[in-house]
Parts: C-alpha cells; sequence; structure tokens
C-alpha cells in the first residue's frame, strides 16, 4: 500500500466549453504533510481540488485518494467512502444560516452512517451532539453552540465551517481558500487555527491560498500551479517570500 495520501497521474480537465485548465498535473502528498498549493487567479487550484474530492471529472489522467482510486470521477461507494475520511472547507462558509452553529457542526456528519439525524442537532444520538459540541470547543466557539449561523460574524463562521469539516475526525482536510473573505487578523486566526488542528489531529492539509505569508507559515511544503501546470514544489523552509512573488503575479 502506498504511503501517499493523495496520488494524482498526469491529471486533466477540460471543461465543456472546451477550456483545458488542468494539463498533466502529477503530484503526491503524503500522509501528515501539510501543503499550500497556490498559483495566480484562474491557475487551476480550486478545480484540482474539487477533481480530488470528486466533485467534478477529471478528463484524462488518474487520482488516488484516501485508498480510492479513479479516472473520471468516484464511483457511488468510493464517493460514501470519501465523505467518511475526508473534511472539505470553502472560500465562503456554506452555512445553513437559520440554524444553529450546533446544527451546522452536526450537518458535518451527513453522508455519515447516521443518515438523515445529521440534519439538525436536535435529532441527532447524544454521543455525536457531544462530539459536535467537542468540536465547537476546539475552534473557539462553544459558548455561541446554539446562536442561528447568520449572526456570526465571518471569522466566527469559518470557524463553524471548520469544525463541521473536522467533527468526524477525517485524516485529510482539503480547504479552498479558507481565509480568502475575512479580515486579515481574522484570517490569520483561522489559518492558525486550522494548521494546529491538524497537527494536534495529525491530520493531512491541502489549503489553497492567495496570502504568501500564509502559504509559507501554515505548510510545510507549497506547491505551485500555473496554467494548469506544477511550476514549483519545495519544502516551506527551503522558500522565500521572494521565490514566491513571481508565481502570485503570474510572471
Ligand atoms: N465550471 C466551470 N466551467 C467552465 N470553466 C470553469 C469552471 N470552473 C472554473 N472554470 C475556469 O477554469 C479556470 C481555472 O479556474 P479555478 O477556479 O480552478 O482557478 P483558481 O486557480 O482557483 O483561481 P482563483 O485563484 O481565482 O480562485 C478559470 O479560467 C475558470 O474561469
Amino acid at each position: 500500500m502506498s504511503s501517499s495520501i493523495i496520488q494524482v497521474e498526469r491529471a486533466e480537465k477540460i471543461f465543456s466549453g472546451g477550456l483545458k485548465v488542468l494539463h498533466g498535473v502529477s503530484l503526491a502528498i503524503a500522509r501528515g504533510e501539510r501543503v499550500a498549493l497556490i498559483g495566480p487567479n484562474g491557475a487551476g487550484k480550486s478545480t484540482l481540488l474539487r477533481c480530488l474530492a470528486g466533485l467534478l471529472p477529471i478528463t484524462g489522467g488518474s487520482i488516488g485518494i484516501l485508498d480510492e482510486h479513479f479516472s473520471t470521477q468516484p464511483s457511488a461507494r468510493q464517493r460514501r467512502a470519501l465523505r467518511k475520511r475526508l473534511g472539505f472547507v470553502f472560500q465562503f462558509h456554506g452555512l445553513v444560516r437559520r440554524t444553529s452553529a450546533l446544527s451546522n457542526v452536526v450537518n458535518g456528519y451527513l453522508g455519515q452512517d447516521i443518515g438523515w439525524r445529521a440534519w439538525h442537532q436536535a435529532l441527532a444520538p447524544a454521543s455525536l451532539r457531544a462530539e459536535a459540541l467537542n468540536a465547537l470547543e476546539a475552534v473557539g466557539l462553544e459558548e455561541k453552540w446554539n446562536a442561528r449561523a447568520d449572526t456570526l460574524s465571518g471569522g466566527q463562521s469559518q470557524r463553524v465551517a471548520i469544525a463541521r469539516a473536522i467533527v468526524h475526525k477525517p485524516e485529510l482536510l482539503i480547504a479552498d481558500e479558507p481565509a480568502a473573505s475575512l479580515d486579515p487578523a481574522a484570517g490569520a486566526e483561522v489559518m492558525t487555527l486550522f494548521h494546529r488542528l491538524a497537527v494536534e489531529r495529525g491530520s493531512t492539509l491541502l489549503f489553497t491560498t492567495h496570502d504568501m505569508d500564509h502559504a509559507l507559515a501554515y505548510s510545510d511544503r507549497v506547491i505551485a500551479l500555473r496554467q494548469g501546470r506544477i511550476v514549483l514544489d519545495a519544502s516551506s523552509g527551503s522558500l522565500k517570500r521572494c521565490d514566491l512573488e513571481p508565481i502570485f503575479h503570474g510572471q
């Protein structure tokens, strides 16, 4: 069995309009690594993350993730297996606005074996409700458990989204620009939290960012994409801001 948690072999993505966004991307990420995926707007970062999570089909090559291998999209069985072992956080937290922070975290169990009882905290078994409260505590929001999601600040909302992504203790956390919609202080707070949780839980972390300081501070490896191709893959410790600047500016 491979020690890689993610293996991408010559992945290609052509959207239905004919736009080719991934041009034969190959990479492997080992268990426990924390990887920042960077690149200018339109480089294909989000597309790659969505293909990895099976949210978009690839049109060439293959993907191995969490012991599931597929060449277009995961099968229904593979999708169920992935949902148990993967946590995904988006730039816009995507909370259900009219329900509580706790219910939103309980929603993290959707796709697990408890089914419809993950729709609302009041329906969830007591043990899972307790786990959801633990996840809220881990992101420092246990006191807000009963607050409606639409009364939370952007930073608090993103922390609830992180709690929702970690409640089922995923081995792999994928985050697409988790700090991009936040002000600098809240963004740094969310990234610090994310990184701390990944380290404490031994999870593998793959995140995209436009912030060079975040890329260097919260990862141990940086991979850069430009026009759908990998143009840099190096340990964060060997890189400086000035190495990343041209990539961020698309040079
Ligand atoms: N569903 C889609 N259909 C057609 N084209 C798409 C679709 N999603 C993304 N694209 C295009 O694919 C290219 C790559 O987009 P993607 O969002 O992956 O880039 P990105 O590196 O994440 O950019 P950003 O940093 O701006 O978020 C862009 O030109 C985008 O317009």
